[in-house]
């Protein structure tokens, strides 16, 4: 069953064994794949991908669909979108999930405040558990509906299209995002994301800063559950079945490379020093979807 797998991984006292946690470069459970389309890398190096033909991809022998690219980015890349995810994306006009409990004054910014060295920001850098841009997705009613449709960002959308084009994904629209903040204590109940209109468009998550053990089992919620390890830049794209299997995140590990910090080429901006301080403590997950059918504009078009 998901919910045991999920409670075992979850435990503080005693912690799980992590051993048969899938770590996808070392693991007899996923099988090396090949991208399926030749793309020329020099239209993006702006997105902070390394070189395409370079990329591990892998696919898992257990679960249908579900593939993995070993993380495409490079120091300086992971530094970019963790700045943006943390500066750039928790503002207006995107919807936090902390904008429900008014805790921060029209002027304010979630990153400015939480960037001061002070009581607020200690009791605020936790709060923030989400973040959405595009169609924003309604967490109660589990909808997306056309009055609260923003913008995503144009590099996110371009760079959501490389992962799909690479697996052989040719028309695929970035519609909707959710950033995920985690702390380290912080988990995400198993669940299936069902609520976009086309769900044959592969569902693209990317992570960075802390380790999780991401859980996932299959369509039933009594089906068991494979545990694999999400690392910074790591890429996971559900396709196939595997885009309605149950998944979560039961356990945020601290990382054991901060794979960020690791060429010495370290451009020192004051931004990524305040960025730099949050993702020592903090995981992120963009999980960016196709919403509406190829050639549908809108929700309310057939
Ligand atoms: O944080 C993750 O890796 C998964 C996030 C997720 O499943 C979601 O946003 O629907
Ligand atoms: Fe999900």
């Amino acid at each position: 069953m998901f919910k045991d797998y999920f409670k075992y991984y979850k435990s503080r006292n005693p912690p799980p064994n992590l051993e048969n946690v899938i770590d996808v470069d070392k693991s007899t459970k996923v099988k090396q794949i090949f991208a399926t389309c030749a793309l020329t890398n020099s239209k993006f190096s702006h997105l902070g991908l390394t070189e395409i033909n370079s990329w591990r991809i892998y696919e898992f022998n257990d679960i249908t669909g579900l593939i993995f690219i070993k993380n495409p980015f490079m120091c300086a890349g992971q530094r970019y979108w963790i700045t943006k995810c943390l500066k750039d994306y928790p503002r207006k006009p995107n919807k936090l999930n902390i904008d429900a409990h008014s805790l921060l004054e029209d002027n304010e910014t979630w990153w400015d405040t939480c960037t001061k060295n002070d009581e607020r920001a200690s009791s605020l850098i936790p709060r923030l558990r989400w973040a959405t841009m595009g169609y924003h997705h309604n967490w109660d009613t589990k909808n997306y509906s056309e009055d609260l449709r923003g913008e995503i960002p144009e590099d996110l959308a371009e760079v959501s299209k490389i992962f799909a084009q690479v697996l052989g994904f040719r028309d695929f629209n970035a519609e909707a995002a959710i950033i995920n903040y985690y702390r380290m204590n912080s988990t995400l109940a198993g669940h299936v994301d069902h609520s976009e209109v086309d769900i044959q468009a592969p569902l693209i998550s990317i992570s960075f800063g802390q380790t999780a053990v991401f859980l996932i089992g299959g369509p039933r919620p009594e089906d068991p559950a494979h545990a694999v390890f999400l690392r910074s830049g790591d890429v996971v794209v559900m396709t196939g079945q595997s885009r309605l299997n149950y998944h979560g995140v039961p356990k945020i590990l601290p990382t054991d490379s901060s794979t960020w910090d690791l060429d010495n080429n370290f451009f020192d901006s004051d931004d990524w020093s305040k960025a730099r301080s949050l993702i020592n403590q903090t995981r992120i997950n963009i999980n960016v979807r196709q919403v509406l059918k190829p050639g549908q504009s809108n929700l309310y078009q057939s």
